[in-house]
Order: C-alpha cells, then sequence, then structure tokens
C-alpha cells in the first residue's frame, strides 16, 4: 500500500517521492532540498576545519578580512605587507584555478594594517575555509562584461544584488543536507532585514526584536529573553538579508569619491553565468532584459557561501568588455580583452580596495 502525505501546499509526498507541479522529486527526509548532493565544493565541516588548521600552523596571519581577486585583478596581493604564500596545490581539497589571470593562490598578510587572506584564484571551497579562519568581511571582485549601455570599458561597478543564474538550473552551492554549523537552510539574498521562513526553523529561541518573521510559524519555539538567534539545527527556510548591503556600498563610493575615481565607480546589478563560453548575444538581450547591469561566471555562489555562514560582503566588478547586444555585430568577446583591461585598471583597483580596507568597521 503506498503512503502519500501532503507536504505544503501543490507538494505531496507519495512512497517517499515528493511530486512538485507533476515533476517527481526523490528525497531522503521529508524535504526535497536535502537530496542528496555530489561532493560538496565548499566543503563539509570538518574537512573546512582541517584545511584551517594546516593553515594556521603554516601562517602567523589570523585574517578578519578576505578578498576574493578576480580576473587581471590579482596584483593586490603586491601591495599585502608581510606576505605569507600558500599555492592551491599544497592544499588538500583546493581545486587548482585553471584560469590564466589567477594565480592559485592564498595570500595572507597585512592591508592597511587590517589582517587581510586574498584568494587569486577562484574556487568555492575557501569561501568556508575564510569563516572558520575568523573572516567576517568578503570583499568580492570579478571581470564582468557590461550590459548596461552607459558603462564604459574600465567602468568599476559596484554590485548591489546579483542573478544565480545557474541556481535556477538547480545549481547552487547550498543544495544538499545542510549543515548548520555553517548557516541556515534556505538563506535569502534579499536586501531587507525580515526573515522569512517557509515552514519556520527547527528550534528557535524567540529573540526580543522584531526583525523574524514566520510564515507558518517556528516549529519548537524557545520564549527566552534575548535577543540572539540560536539555532540548534538552524531554521529551514530563513532569508539572507541584506546580501550587498548598503553600508558596504555606500563606502565604496565614498572611497571612490575621496580617489577622485567617482567618474568611473558605477553600481549594479551582476549576473552570473556558468560559463565557460562567453554569452551569445539573446542570451545578452535577456539578461540585459531581466535586470543585469553586468555579467560574468563567478561571485554569485562566492556571495551564497559566505552569507549562508553569516558573513559581509561587498562586491566589485570591473567591466572589462562590453557584451555584444547587436546580432549582426562583428565583436567578439575574449579572455585576452579581459586580462588586459584588468592590467590597465588595475593599479585603481588597488587604490580603491586598499583604501576601503582601511576604512571597513568590522562589527
Ligand atoms: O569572474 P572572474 O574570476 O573575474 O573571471 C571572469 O573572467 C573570465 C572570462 O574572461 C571568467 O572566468 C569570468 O568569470
Ligand atoms: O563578457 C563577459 N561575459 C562573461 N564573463 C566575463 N568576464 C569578463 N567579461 C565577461
Amino acid at each position: 500500500m503506498s503512503t502519500k502525505s501532503v507536504i505544503m501546499n501543490g507538494e505531496t509526498k507519495v512512497d517517499g517521492v515528493v511530486h512538485i507541479n507533476g515533476m517527481k522529486r526523490k528525497i531522503q527526509d521529508t524535504n526535497y532540498h536535502e537530496s542528496p548532493a555530489p561532493k560538496r565544493q565548499c566543503g563539509q565541516y570538518e574537512e573546512v576545519q582541517n584545511i584551517k588548521n594546516l593553515l594556521f600552523k603554516r601562517v602567523k596571519c589570523r585574517p578578519t578580512i578576505g578578498i576574493v581577486c578576480g580576473s587581471g585583478i590579482g596584483g593586490l596581493a603586491d601591495v599585502v605587507e608581510d606576505a605569507e604564500v600558500i599555492k592551491y596545490g599544497e592544499i588538500p581539497g583546493f581545486a587548482v584555478s585553471t584560469v590564466p589571470g589567477h594565480k592559485g593562490q592564498l595570500v595572507f598578510g597585512t592591508l592597511q594594517g587590517k589582517s587581510v587572506v586574498l584568494m587569486q584564484g577562484r574556487i568555492a571551497l575557501p569561501i568556508r575555509v575564510m569563516h572558520v579562519m575568523g573572516v567576517k568581511m568578503l570583499i568580492l571582485t570579478n571581470a564582468a562584461g557590461g550590459l548596461n549601455e552607459s558603462f564604459n570599458v574600465g567602468d568599476i561597478m559596484v554590485i548591489k544584488d546579483h542573478i544565480n543564474m545557474p541556481g535556477f538550473a538547480g545549481m547552487n552551492p547550498l543544495v544538499g543536507t545542510n549543515d548548520d554549523r555553517f548557516g541556515p537552510r534556505f538563506p535569502a539574498m534579499s536586501n531587507d532585514n525580515l526573515y522569512f521562513y517557509r515552514f519556520g526553523p527547527r528550534f528557535p529561541a524567540m529573540s526580543n526584536d522584531n526583525l523574524y518573521f514566520y510564515r507558518f510559524g517556528p516549529r519548537f519555539p524557545a520564549m527566552s529573553n534575548d535577543n540572539l538567534y540560536f539555532y540548534r539545527f538552524g531554521p529551514r527556510f530563513p532569508a539572507m538579508s541584506n546580501a550587498y548591503s548598503l553600508k558596504h556600498r555606500k563606502l565604496a563610493h565614498k572611497v571612490a569619491r575621496e580617489l577622485g575615481f567617482h567618474d568611473f565607480v558605477r553600481e549594479g546589478v551582476y549576473n552570473m553565468l556558468c560559463g565557460p563560453n562567453f554569452e551569445s548575444v539573446a542570451e545578452c538581450r535577456y539578461i540585459r532584459m531581466i535586470g543585469a547591469d553586468a555579467t560574468g561566471m563567478s561571485t554569485a555562489h562566492e556571495a551564497l557561501v559566505a552569507r549562508h555562514c553569516g558573513m559581509e560582503i561587498l562586491g566589485m566588478s570591473l567591466i572589462t568588455n562590453k557584451c555584444v547586444l547587436d546580432f549582426d555585430s562583428d565583436q567578439m568577446a575574449n579572455h585576452e580583452e579581459v586580462l588586459e583591461t584588468g592590467a590597465k585598471r588595475s593599479k585603481d583597483f588597488q587604490k580603491l580596495v586598499s583604501k576601503i580596507v582601511e576604512e571597513l568597521e568590522l562589527q
């Protein structure tokens, strides 16, 4: 006899298979989002702790700020003082970055008096390693193609939000069983401070502030009197608010003005596609239509992993080329142009990031 249960509106579970809008999803628990995922690129907790221990045996630096250097932007490492460099190949589990323009190493040291770690070469695992090392603030940089017609090659776009396009097709670094030691189950990336749970968290304390809203209410609420949320296992459907926080975007623009960079520092929405091909003209037109100002092949997943474990983020894209939006154009994006623009703007980018680091107030 088959067992059938209604999980939530429109979703039913029949013999361990969830049916959503006519599609079948095999599940382990009652939660289809927790179906077994392939080995997680952003790291299991023990693995991440082991890497941290290994790194802390090798370096003196205890970073509080992490910086991910995009294509052609790695020159920032040159201004890091007391640099301690570890190649990805020396770190178990770190994929060796294959993109030209990415050196594939971690650089620990001091920037403007603050302890930092730079990733020269982007892979997902180090974000969680940074988190367990104590990094509170992550600066994400990338090279991106400009979609906004008013952007020029060489502009720097402060990211106000992102579109995780691969996520539309199920590619999200947070898919798989949630490890609550990193963060909650369903982080939202909206820009407000309200938490919405689809079902409510599992074992939350009912805090004293008025920022948390439950759509259905928490499962096992305690009524304690403190202002903090403690998750024993983490909430199921939390929102991850303030992803690219206004505070840090404002700081980036203030610093840009102080440096006289305001003419080429812009703001906009970053779109991530998987790559490795550059986008077709129709794709570019589509991404522009849905609200993106620039597009690349990175950053959104790192932002998701970072926000999931509670890090603050600031993102900046160097517009290295203009995306081709005209079907009849013979222009073609290419990685050489990306690196070339990166090189031309590298000193300005370094100054901007260094001064932002100097002025960052860590909570
Ligand atoms: O996002 P970063 O690492 O800057 O690199 C960008 O540049 C490469 C394409 O030229 C792609 O990897 C794209 O994502
Ligand atoms: O035009 C682009 N598309 C995708 N990624 C990129 N990285 C730099 N430029 C681009």
